[in-house]
């Protein structure tokens, strides 16, 4: 499928772009996460502390699957645990077209100081933990993308801007 799909840090700013790129573009929009904790009723967190991290992990992949499966076009956002599961791999890449929204250690850490939502953050010191996924994870994201884009420097609607334009570009190309 050609979806227009998003992939970054916790904290990147993916639904948030994505809500607002799907506006522009005239397409739905898909937050995975959402997808899940409806499906639920359960914060992600809730689902993590009663069934675990594999479990969550089984849910994203299904919902990826029927994605794929669906034929509308649209702006998805995806977790950013997704990418780093081997199982995603074959799916992600029928996705459609993929945009890193890529966050310095700064601005993650700055943006992530006070949110409580994320399970994958909690326990240990919150800024280690942050680095430690970051290293971890930024090159399965720029293994991944079609087009990256670095938020946090720019303000964000022009962050959407550029986006726009090179996912203009990218599919005039391809
Ligand atoms: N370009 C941006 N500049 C400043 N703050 C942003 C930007 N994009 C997102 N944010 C803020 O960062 C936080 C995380 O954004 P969110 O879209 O939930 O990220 P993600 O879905 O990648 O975890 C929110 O408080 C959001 O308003
Ligand atoms: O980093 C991760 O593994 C996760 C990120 C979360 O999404 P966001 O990237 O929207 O915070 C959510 O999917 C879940 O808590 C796991
Ligand atoms: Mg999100």
């Amino acid at each position: 499928m050609n979806h227009v799909v998003i992939i970054g840090f916790m904290g990147s700013g993916k639904t948030r772009a994505g809500k607002q790129l799907s506006k522009d573009l005239g397409l739905q929009f898909v937050d995975l996460d959402k997808l899940i904790t409806k499906k639920m009723n359960l914060s992600a967190r809730e689902i993590f502390e009663k069934f675990g991290e594999p479990y969550y992990r089984a849910l994203e992949t299904v919902a990826l699957k029927q994605l794929i499966q669906d034929s509308e076009r649209k702006v998805i956002s995806l977790g950013a645990g997704v990418p780093l599961q081997e199982q995603n791999e074959k799916y992600l890449k029928e996705l459609g077209t993929i945009v890193y929204l890529k966050g310095s250690l700064t601005t993650l850490k700055k943006r992530l100081a006070d949110s409580k939502k994320d399970p994958m953050l909690d326990g240990e010191d919150r800024d280690d933990k942050i680095k430690k996924l970051l290293k971890q994870r930024d090159p399965v994201y720029q293994k991944f993308a079609d087009i990256q884009v670095v938020t946090g420097e720019v303000p964000f609607e022009e962050l959407i801007k550029e986006i726009e334009e090179k996912l203009s570009t990218y599919e005039k190309n391809s």
